[in-house]
């Protein structure tokens, strides 16, 4: 169990979490969504203390996350991967070395300065390429992929810390409908097999719909609604985008739902190899 207890963030005087109490239980895929500067991905960054709350606390599994220092707060980051909008992986490195990265902070410095990775890890990181159906394109540097590609390829760089938290901040925010679906597909899929948390930030609220179990809404750093897909009605929508009777859903949608399903495993679309 996540919990987020009143946790508050400022930057100066600009308050962009404002007293967020939240649980999120093991194995649930939850959606954040909100307007541009709701606070989603400051809150994101908390939960992942890649910065620090101003007020309250996190706990996970009954551990303040939000406490801990040193050794400790970089386990919690291995627990708890990130996946970001601009994949932050390194484009001239190939593929493999990008997966490899996720395990960095579990080897010593002069292992990883020279790349001395053992043949478990690299086999570890091509089976997790192989699931994600991109594992033809191990040699590769990333830089030669397709932002859906190298989407995956960040997703199994998050996958080889073995994490029990996956926080994706806008995963599909860079990518086509089509690249979209597999991305969020490929999350799905890690959520429904493995049974990791996933909290995802989404601009979208068809995405948030589809893919989510439970949806949040953000609004000025607060919770404005929790609930599941259903609740999630056009007034409820235009109470936390802050939109008006013109508010239309079509400006938040990635036209996702008019993609026909993709048969497990994921693949390549034709266009994209
Ligand atoms: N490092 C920072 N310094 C100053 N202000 C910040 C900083 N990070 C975020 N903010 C402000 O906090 C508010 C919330 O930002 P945040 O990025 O969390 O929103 P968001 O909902 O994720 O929006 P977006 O979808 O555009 O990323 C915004 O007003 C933003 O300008």
């Amino acid at each position: 169990m996540l919990k987020i207890l009143k946790v508050t963030r400022r930057f100066g005087k600009k308050i962009a979490v404002d007293g967020v109490d939240i649980e999120i239980g093991d194995g649930q895929m939850v959606g954040i969504i909100g307007r541009s500067g709701a606070g989603k991905s400051t809150l994101l960054r908390m939960i992942n203390r890649l910065i620090d709350p101003t007020e309250g606390a996190i706990s996970y599994a009954d551990r303040e996350v939000s406490a801990l220092r040193g050794a400790a707060l970089r386990a919690w980051q291995r627990d708890c991967a990130m996946i970001f909008q601009q994949f932050n992986l390194v484009p001239r490195l190939d593929v493999v070395s990008n997966v490899l990265h996720g395990v960095l902070n579990r080897r010593s410095t002069l292992s990883t300065v020279f790349s001395l990775y053992p043949t478990e890890d690299i086999h570890t990181a091509i089976d997790i390429l192989d699931r994600l159906g991109i594992a033809d394109h191990a040699a590769k540097r990333v830089e030669a992929l397709s932002g859906g590609q190298q989407q995956r390829v960040a997703i199994a760089r998050a996958l080889m810390q073995d994490p029990k938290v996956i926080l994706a901040d806008e995963p599909i925010a860079s990518l086509d409908p089509m690249n979209a679906q597999i991305v969020m597909d490929t999350l799905r899929r890690i959520h429904d097999e493995d049974g990791r948390m996933i909290v995802c930030n989404l601009h979208t609220l068809d995405t948030a719909r589809r893919y989510c179990d439970r949806v949040v809404g953000m609004r000025d750093g607060a919770i404005v609604f929790d609930g599941v897909p259903d609740e999630l009605t056009t007034s409820v929508a235009r109470q936390i985008y802050g939109a008006g009777e013109s508010f239309s859903e079509a400006s938040t949608s990635t036209s996702i739902e008019v993609l026909e399903p993709i048969r497990e495993p994921v693949r390549e679309p034709a266009y994209a190899v």
